[in-house]
């Protein structure tokens, strides 16, 4: 039997990048960090940051710190690192908890104190002194960043791509949050039947519907943010690929559009049972870029794909101007091994017209970078802003 992903149809089509789509390089302003503090992250104990609104630069030798000081601010906007298995090496070797503490400064002048700690598995989140949810100190922050292992987002497998999604998705639609948490409670509970080898259509039928309904409103959510990035993207990668020629976008929700997903759990629960585990729903959408020049991802070197992936976090940063008035903050690990320094000029200059704050590591002082960057030398666990 073939596997259902492969009967799927991807959902295709070819974004024009309109005279009215925002360019993905939108004037404005932007969301800051201004301070900066962690503790036990790494090989950092204590470490205050006073940043400056532009451009801060990280330099140092390897294995200096430097990514870990880019991972705390991304702590911050997701959750999680952007370094996969990254999940318990963050607390400091010999340390039971970390804490990461940030001001961040809007567009708008309101001032945001957000702190989040990690005591063994879980994070606690507090907003502005007082304890809040995760979701709601995510919700205050935003940050983007190009990384080494950003290419994932091309090369790698769906999981990447869904949280690239759902992250744009949640920035501007909180609710997003808590119909994707029903959606997981409910799919845990229809796991959990499967694994059991239970059959009584009474039992898995409160689930599949519950799976149905938050499933019909994710599938909405994706489809109208992709809608939207989609010219935004279309410019993007017009400025950074225009060798690839015209791009398309493909998103595949996760079940097949002939009939209901209620249908479709209904129908697959024997081969759901030999498996184990639930099959189809939107935990198994995707979305894929391809070009008129490159139609299949294997014909993109990896410098193409690095790019390609560089023009979505650029179009998710200028969607998410245009949609929420401010810029999220820009981290790039290691520019300079990652583009080559036509590309990295280009970066450079988009990020001052946009006029975000960036956060950038190098070895060097990548030459690309405005002469007013503020610099900081990291040593062994030590941040010394240079003057
Ligand atoms: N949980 C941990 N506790 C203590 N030290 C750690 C922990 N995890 C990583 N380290 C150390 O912290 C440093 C973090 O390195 P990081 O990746 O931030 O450096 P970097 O300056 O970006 O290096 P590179 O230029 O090689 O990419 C490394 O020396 C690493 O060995």
């Amino acid at each position: 039997m073939r596997e259902p992903e492969a009967l799927e149809p991807y959902r295709h089509w070819t974004p024009e990048p309109s005279p009215d789509a925002p360019a993905f390089f939108v004037v404005g302003v932007a969301m800051r960090l201004v301070k900066l503090k962690i503790s036990s992250l790494r090989c950092f104990r204590d470490v205050e940051l006073e940043l400056s609104p532009g451009i801060n630069a990280f330099v140092g030798p390897n294995g200096a710190g430097k990514t870990s000081l880019l991972e705390a601010a991304f702590v911050l906007s997701h959750g999680r690192s952007f370094r996969s298995g990254a999940r318990d090496a963050l607390i400091r070797r010999g340390e039971r908890s970390l804490g990461i503490f940030a001001e961040v400064l809007h567009a708008d002048g309101r001032l945001d104190r957000l702190g989040m700690g990690k005591d063994g598995v879980h994070w606690q989140a507090r907003l502005n002194f007082e304890g809040c949810s995760v979701a709601e100190l995510l919700g205050r922050c935003a940050v983007v960043s190009f990384d080494p292992g950003s290419h994932a987002l091309i090369s790698g497998g769906a999981e990447e791509r869904r949280r690239f999604l759902d992250w744009g998705v949640f920035h501007v639609e909180h609710t997003f949050l808590e119909l994707w948490r029903r959606y997981q409670r409910a799919l845990k509970q229809r796991n959990s039947l499967l694994r059991n080898k239970q059959s009584d259509n009474a039992l898995f039928a409160p689930w599949e519907h519950e799976l149905d309904e938050s499933a019909a409103n994710i599938d909405r959510l994706r489809r109208s943010y992709l809608d939207r990035l989609a010219p935004v993207l279309a410019q993007s990668v017009a400025t950074l690929l225009p060798e690839l020629g015209e791009l398309s976008l493909r998103y595949r929700p996760g079940w097949s559009e002939h009939g209901t997903l209620r249908e479709q759990l209904a129908s697959s629960r024997g081969r759901d049972l030999s498996k184990g585990h639930t099959t189809i729903g939107p935990h198994r959408a995707d979305w894929q870029i391809a070009f008129a020049h490159a139609p299949a991802r294997e014909h993109l070197s990896r410098g193409q794909e690095k790019l390609t992936a560089l023009a979505c976090l650029l179009a998710q940063a200028g969607l998410f101007s245009e949609e929420r008035g401010e810029w999220p903050i820009v981290c790039i690990d290691d520019l300079a091994s990652e583009l080559d320094r036509a590309h990295q000029a280009a970066l450079v200059e988009q990020l001052r017209v946009a006029d975000a704050q960036v956060l950038v590591t190098g070895t060097e002082l990548p030459a690309s970078l405005d002469p007013q960057a503020r610099v900081f030398h990291v040593e062994q666990g030590v941040a010394t802003p240079l003057l």
